[in-house]
């Protein structure tokens, strides 16, 4: 499979700061690909070297295979993206249809396809209603489902999503992640930025964090679970249940109701231990079940739990 963006060393300082240092990773073709960071991190700083707004200090940048560094290419790689920037901004004084109709013309889509997919558009994100109304009497939920329908317009390849749904009422991010799904399903590639755990752990098929402007980890949602030496917990009962547990590879055995929880930092061998503890003891197992980390426990102990720069 194809590299939809390749980011080489990617570096930028603003004035003496340094906000983005020397990050390298690629994202493959129809992959939803998270960059979870704290308040601070550099995340837009990168997915605007990455979309061709920011120019970086040093380091290569390729989307689409076009090097985002040469004008030119640049311009060719835009044509086939879809961006909603962090501060998402749908003209206020123009209705929805309007806003709409404006994007099309700007991707230089002919009228009669800019009126159809528009209204399709609309339908999607339940606004046909409001096509009408001007965005100013908008939420922001409804901003940003117009936003984001907007990025749509000219069914890019490629999707950059800047805290899509970061302050969102319910329905409107629920609608969001559907829809950046959907899209996955018909073969398109989303970069998304979020600092919210919950949502990346649900969307994406690889994430990297990000933290004071540093990559610190890459990889599938699960396996980076794995990561965490503190929160993997084996719990388990037994008929009868002991009064006491000797299993050497756990670093912390409690009781906790009918249950006894069981830190450990290898619950294969746990696991096993568990067994045989059992088979030895004549104790029948009622229960067995390994509890992984959160997403967010992890990211917790990756960045220490704090905003970058508070
Ligand atoms: N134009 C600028 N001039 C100077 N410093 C900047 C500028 N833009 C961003 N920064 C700083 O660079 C760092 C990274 O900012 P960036 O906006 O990329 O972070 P972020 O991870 O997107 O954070 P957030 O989740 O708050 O949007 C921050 O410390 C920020 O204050």
């Amino acid at each position: 499979m194809k590299n939809a963006i390749e980011a080489v060393n990617l570096t930028k300082y603003y004035g003496s700061f340094l906000a983005v240092d020397g990050v390298s990773f690629s994202v493959k073709e129809n992959e939803i690909f998270g960059f979870l960071g704290p308040n601070g991190a550099g995340k837009t700083t990168t997915i605007r070297m990455l979309t061709g707004v920011l120019k970086p200090s040093s380091g290569e940048v390729r989307v689409l295979g076009y090097d985002m560094l040469n004008e030119g290419e640049k311009i060719r790689a835009r044509e086939r993206m879809g961006i909603v920037p962090e501060t998402a901004n749908p003209y206020v004084d123009l209705t929805a249809m309007q806003n709409l109709k404006l994007m099309g013309e700007l991707y230089g889509m002919p009228k009669t396809e800019i009126e159809k997919r528009s209204i399709e558009l609309l339908k999607l994100f339940d606004l046909y209603e409001k096509r009408d109304t001007k965005v100013r009497g908008f939420s922001k939920g409804m901003r940003q489902r117009l936003s984001l329908a907007m990025a749509m317009i000219a069914d890019p390849e490629l999707y950059f999503l800047d805290e899509p749904t970061s302050g969102l009422d319910v329905i409107s991010a629920r609608m969001i992640k559907e829809i950046i799904q959907e899209e996955r399903k018909n073969g398109k590639t989303v970069f998304v930025t979020s600092h919210n755990m919950a949502d990346v752990n649900e969307l994406c098929d690889r994430v990297a964090i990000i933290r004071r402007g540093k990559l610190i980890a890459i990889d599938t949602p699960e396996r980076l679970k794995t990561l965490s030496k503190k929160h993997i917990f084996v719990e388990a009962s037994f008929e009868p249940m002991p009064s006491e547990i000797r299993i050497s590879s756990a670093s912390k055995i409690e009781r906790k109701g009918d249950k006894l929880r069981i830190q450990t930092e290898d619950p294969d061998a746990t696991i096993k231990e568990i067994v045989r503890y059992a088979e030895e003891n004549k104790l029948r197992i009622v229960s067995l079940k390994t509890l992984t980390p959160s997403l967010e426990d992890v990211f917790v102990e990756l960045v220490g739990g704090k905003n970058e720069r508070d």
